[in-house]
């Protein structure tokens, strides 16, 4: 099992990662935080900035670094308000821990299972991440344990993570565990068990590899992380797995090397996105655009913008999948709008730089981000696909 046995393997090209880090990489069982195994990602993430890429982190260790906290004063519970509180008491400290190994300011995202399903926060959580990185700052994403109610909690960060790689279109989900690889079987049970260094795809026999968390401060052992592997393989996004416990194989990383395990990607991103844009339902309701509009959509690498809006119909929200038609009716494309019938209307026509003045706040300077739209070509291309 040491992590010397497993040889690397070259990585595709990627420009945005997430990267999870687990509670054992940040606090020993029972102990306080350490910078031990951090410091060597912190490094992977700062050398990654230097080469124009950008990482996401998805962190845990505040329930840890809260118990550790208060250990030596106090008697806690084991129940959900006792591990809300702990979390909310080790919430900045973990974040200090981060913001000391940080060059670039560090900040602080929490999430819920609520932010994620509805729509409007979503777009929100996802804007806010996107101006995160545009201001070159380092996102510390972590479930927001203190209001997450117990059967709405996403419950482990590995499908946070996997979630977050999707929400911020990453091209690369690295899990950072206290393994350095996934196994044949759980090694801790079985000591013939040997590593697997590609998965292509994740079969019920891959699943059955997995066994549970091999420490009281970790919550998902395996099989959360085989869960967040397949969300992001339907989602494009390859997913590699190595220890962050050995500070070479955080090394290898930043020169585009993986020790340990590669979850390919099911399908390529775009594929996913555009398959999700053309068979997911619409909202009854129609964005007309002018020939400029029209012209710059067909080329697929256009937003829509306010100025190419001629008028709106029907009924959406901010969020919504709507249609895009020309003067005619004909239909252009399909895509999710950042603002509701309304606020479009209010916009039809004007400059993207009006819009704040217009609505008194901006979503955006898009009624439908590049991103979110699939044209009419593709629907057509994609048709037979699934
Ligand atoms: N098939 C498997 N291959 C590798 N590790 C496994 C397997 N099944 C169970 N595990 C356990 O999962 C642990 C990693 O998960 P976890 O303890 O939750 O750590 P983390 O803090 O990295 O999330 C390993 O240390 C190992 O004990
Ligand atoms: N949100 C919790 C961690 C939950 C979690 O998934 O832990 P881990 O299995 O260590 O990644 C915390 O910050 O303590």
């Amino acid at each position: 099992m040491s992590p010397t046995t497993i040889a690397s393997q070259a990585l595709s090209p990627w420009r945005r990662a997430v990267l999870k880090v687990g509670s054992n990489l940040l606090a020993a069982d029972g102990g306080g935080l350490t910078t031990r195994y951090a410091e060597a990602l912190a490094a992977f993430i700062t050398a990654s900035r230097a080469v124009g890429r950008q990482v996401v982190l998805v962190s845990s260790g505040a329930v840890a670094a809260g118990r550790a906290q208060l250990r030596a004063h106090a008697p806690f519970g084991s129940d959900l308000a006792a591990r809300q509180a702990l979390a909310a008491l080790g919430q900045a400290p973990m974040i200090a821990l981060w913001q000391s190994l940080s060059p670039r300011p560090v900040a602080q995202v929490l999430l819920t299972h609520d932010d994620l399903r509805n729509r409007r926060r979503y777009l929100n959580a996802r804007a806010t991440l996107r101006e995160l990185l545009a201001l070159d700052v380092l996102p510390v994403v972590n479930e927001n344990d203190t209001v997450a109610v117990d059967e709405l909690k996403l419950g482990d960060n590995d499908n946070l993570a996997a979630i977050v790689a999707a929400l911020v279109d990453a091209d690369l989900l690295l899990i950072a565990s206290d393994i350095d690889a996934l196994y044949s079987a759980d090694p801790r049970l079985d000591a013939s068990a040997t590593p697997i260094t590609r998965v292509d795809a994740l079969t019920p026999e891959v699943l059955a590899m997995a066994g549970g968390s091999g420490s009281t401060v970790g919550t998902g052992g395996m099989r959360t992380k085989l869960e967040a592997a397949a969300k992001a393989s339907a989602a494009g996004i390859p997913t590699a797995l190595f220890s962050g416990r050995d500070p070479t194989a955080a090394g290898l990383l930043g020169e585009g090397q993986l020790r340990g395990t590669l979850f390919a990607a099911g399908r390529s991103r775009m594929q996913a996105r555009k398959y999700w844009l053309r068979h997911a339902p619409a909202a009854p309701g129609r964005i007309h655009v002018d020939a400029g509009a029209v012209r710059a959509l067909a080329g697929g690498r256009a937003s829509l913008l306010p100025g190419g809006v001629l008028e709106v119909s029907g009924e959406f929200h901010r969020g919504d999948l709507v249609e895009i038609v020309d003067g005619a009716g004909r239909h252009v494309a399909r895509g999710l709008s950042q603002y509701g019938v309304a606020e479009a209307r209010r916009l039809a026509g004007k400059h993207s730089r009006e819009i704040e003045s217009l609505l008194g706040y901006s979503y955006g300077a898009e009624i439908v981000h590049r991103d979110d739209l699939a044209t009419v070509a593709d629907i057509e291309t994609g048709e037979s696909d699934t």
